[in-house]
């Protein structure tokens, strides 16, 4: 492996360099166990700790496949997918390996007694497979978590809606929380040449999401002008949606639980800030009835940032705590795209405010190869930046994903694979200068 990083690191290697590098029969990574699925068995899901359920394994270099590329991972970083699969909820991610184990002889390779997690990396590609044309050892690459079959015409308008569409790292092995991964060699990018590892490790899967949910035409299409309201808008899919928003000439109206929340949106260039906590917001009288007296409180609220106007677009995640909300605070022909259920996936709304005012809901999931690309390309230009807050080593991820469970951290939290070191990487300083404000934003608030 110190090879392997010396490669990395020599301003002097060529692809035939790394090409000629020896792989190792195994590397560390950050896993989930087969036999420990019931280790949380009746606790309440915010008692389930992942420092617990995530270990730091020795696991063996799967076998690469054509189209695939093995990949050093310099820095990865903490989705909540990688929280979901630590909880065990809302089912074992061993249920998704197992599924995709009985596709191919090939897939048999992902079903494993340990998953590998992790759904971002920034690296150097190693090897590659039959039929890679696109990509040689010793490119640096991020990789977006789409991966795909594309056997079944399904999938070839919109690669998302391929029958075998998977999220690499939650529902296949060999993800980006280890020193080595395994992709599809169409999930690789270009890293931006500005950004150290950890910080292009850091936008991936959320940003690729947001562009998907919010600014492309497969989500909610927003356009200049819009009123858009963004849940967890310094979360991790949040401090993305806001920055589209801006980018895009529209209105975020940037939702948040804390004073110092507020100021991040506020230093990115939001005006419209509601403290939900400060505020006071309570949706749901008791477990099993809402308050639209609050849904009310909350729109007028809203109003008093807009003139007057309703919500064009909410950027939905939170789920059942908010959607109703949600619904009701939309104008008449708007939208409500969503993503996620972070607080429950049985929503309940008042479908009179949905069909009377002509509203749609718009289910969005992560992005097909072409939005992640320019989801990436816009981190790379600078008009988008990362959002990491703070960076762990692989050996303290169960504390990371504790932290973003806990709703303890802003942004992204970065977690460095063979980096030795935080700020490495950076290939243009120049392009870097530029930017160094916008990229240092969220960094140790
Ligand atoms: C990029 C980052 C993203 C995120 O962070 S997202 C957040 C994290 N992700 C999640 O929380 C999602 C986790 N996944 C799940 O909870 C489950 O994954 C799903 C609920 C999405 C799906 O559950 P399943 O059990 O896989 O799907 P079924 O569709 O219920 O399939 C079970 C059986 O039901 C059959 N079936 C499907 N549709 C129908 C239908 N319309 N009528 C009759 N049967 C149907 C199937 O074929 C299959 O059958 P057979 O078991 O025999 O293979
Ligand atoms: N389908 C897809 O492709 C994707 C889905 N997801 C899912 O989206 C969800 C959010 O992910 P991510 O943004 O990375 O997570 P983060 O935890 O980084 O951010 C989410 C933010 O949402 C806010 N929030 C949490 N709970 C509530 C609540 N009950 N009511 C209102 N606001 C709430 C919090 O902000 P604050 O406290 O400041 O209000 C929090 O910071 C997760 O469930 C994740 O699995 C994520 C990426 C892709």
């Amino acid at each position: 492996m110190q090879k392997i990083l010396d490669a990395i690191q020599s301003p002097d290697s060529t692809p035939d360099d790394f090409a000629a590098l020896p792989l190792p029969e195994s590397y560390r990574a950050i896993t989930v166990h087969k036999d420990e699925t019931e280790l949380f068995a009746g606790l309440e899901t915010r008692d389930k700790d992942p420092r617990k359920s995530l270990h730091l394994d020795e696991v063996a270099l799967p076998e690469l496949g054509p189209g695939e590329a093995l990949v050093a991972v310099m820095a990865s970083s903490v989705n909540y997918n990688s929280v979901w699969t630590s909880i065990f909820e809302p089912v074992s991610t061993f249920s998704f390996l197992e599924r995709y184990g009985r596709l191919s002889e090939l897939t048999k390779r992902h079903d494993l007694p340990y998953h590998v997690i992790g759904s971002d990396l920034a690296g150097v590609v190693l090897r590659t497979g039959p039929g890679v044309n696109a990509w040689k050892p010793g490119d640096e690459v991020v990789a977006h978590c789409l991966s795909v079959e594309l056997e079944s015409s399904d999938g070839h308008n919109d690669t998302m809606l391929d029958p075998e569409q998977r999220i690499w790292g939650f529902e296949t092995n060999f993800g980006g929380l280890a020193e080595i991964a395994l992709v599809k060699s169409n999930q690789l990018m270009p890293k931006p040449d500005h950004l150290s590892w950890e910080e292009a490790a850091a936008p991936g899967l959320v940003n690729s999401t947001a562009y998907r949910q919010l600014v492309s035409r497969n989500g909610a299409g927003m356009k200049q002008g819009d009123n858009v309201l963004i849940w967890g808008a310094s979360g991790g899919l949040g401090s993305y949606a806001t920055q589209f928003a801006l980018a895009g000439g529209a209105n975020p109206i940037c939702v948040v639980s804390s004073p110092e929340k507020a100021d991040i949106c506020r230093a990115m260039g939001a005006e419209a800030v509601i403290d939900r906590n400060a505020e006071g917001y309570k949706f749901w009288k008791d477990e099993r009835t809402q308050d639209p007296k609050e849904w009310k409180r909350f729109g007028k609220r809203i109003r008093e940032f807009t003139g007057g106007e309703d919500i064009d677009i909410v950027f939905e995640h939170p789920g059942r705590e908010t959607f109703g909300a949600s619904v009701y605070v939309t104008r008449k022909g708007g939208t409500i795209t969503t993503c996620a259920s972070t607080s429950g996936y049985m929503h309940e709304y008042d479908n009179r405010y949905l069909w009377m005012s002509l509203k749609r809901i718009i289910g969005s999931h992560f992005a097909n190869y072409r939005e992640a690309w320019e989801a990436n390309r816009l981190i790379a230009k600078g008009k988008i930046h990362p959002t990491l807050s703070k960076v762990y080593s692989l050996e303290e991820t169960g504390q990371a994903a504790y932290d973003v469970h806990r709703n303890l951290h802003q942004g992204k939290v970065g977690v460095l694979a063979l980096a030795p070191q935080e700020g490495l990487g950076v290939r243009d300083e120049e392009k870097r200068a530029q930017h160094i404000d916008a990229i240092n934003r969220f960094r140790n608030i």
